[in-house]
């Protein structure tokens, strides 16, 4: 047996990906939300964890440097990576939107767009004929149209409390997203069984989940 590596982004989605691979049957009695550690492991299990930027964790799958990656579809989306989408782990609930204010003309001759995902903007303006400028920014997206940098974002909302206290609002909704298992394409194939073990007990876990909390 080897190892399993899976990269999980350090941020909101790494304390429901622990509980549900707890489920699972895989501890890392080692880790807590404070430790600066980067690699756990469950030895019985022939799993360890590499805890990475969220941002990164499709790089890390599609590159072989981890077998598995839980990221959200919108870091997904954005990678562009070469990789197998797997499973919808069906928390990290929220959606792409473009928002700004209410009475923003969104077909005006040239959109300014502030996002921390211009590959994911461009192609949705791109797809309908409309052209933008995008300004990459890497968060407090919220603020670019209130100080005048762009005209409107394309950004997630969850709760819209960001949006709201900052007098925006969703302008279009562009997609719905959620949390993925996501598997090296190389490692699903010379690894089979062992990821596939490893894919069917999750899914068994996630439907049991979903019985019990529909
Ligand atoms: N407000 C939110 N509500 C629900 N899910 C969110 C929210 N913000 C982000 N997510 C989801 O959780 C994933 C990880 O978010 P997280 O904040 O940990 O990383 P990040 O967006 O890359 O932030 P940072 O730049 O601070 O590392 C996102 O890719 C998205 O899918
Ligand atoms: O709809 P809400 O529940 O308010 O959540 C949405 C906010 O959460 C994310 O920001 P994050 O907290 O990751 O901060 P950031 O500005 O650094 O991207 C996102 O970019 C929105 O700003």
């Amino acid at each position: 047996m080897t190892y399993i590596n899976i990269a999980l982004g350090k941020g909101r989605l790494v304390d429901k990906t622990i509980s549900l691979l707890k489920e699972m049957g895989i501890d890392f009695c080692e880790y807590h939300s404070e430790s600066r550690k980067l690699i756990f492991e469950d030895p019985k299990n022939y799993i360890r964890i590499v805890l990475v930027k969220a941002v990164d964790v499709p790089t890390y799958v599609e590159k072989g440097a981890a077998d598995i990656g839980v990221v959200g579809k919108d870091t997904l989306l954005e990678s562009g990576a070469n990789v197998f989408e797997m499973v919808n782990l069906g928390f990290g609930n929220c959606k792409f939107v473009v928002a700004g204010c209410e009475q923003l003309n969104l077909y005006k001759k040239k959109l300014i767009v502030a996002t921390k995902y211009p590959n994911v903007a461009k192609k949705y303006f791109n797809q309908q004929g409309r052209s933008i400028e995008v300004i990459k920014l890497n968060g407090s997206v919220e603020l670019a149209p209130l100080v005048g940098l762009s005209d409107c974002i394309v950004d997630i909302v969850e709760t819209g409390t960001t949006l709201k206290e900052n007098g925006l609002k969703i302008l279009e909704e562009i997609c719905p997203i959620s949390a993925r298992l996501i598997v090296n394409k190389a490692s699903y194939k010379t690894n089979f069984q062992q990821v596939n073990t490893f894919l069917e007990k999750l899914q068994a876990i996630i439907n049991r989940l979903e019985v019990n909390n529909p």
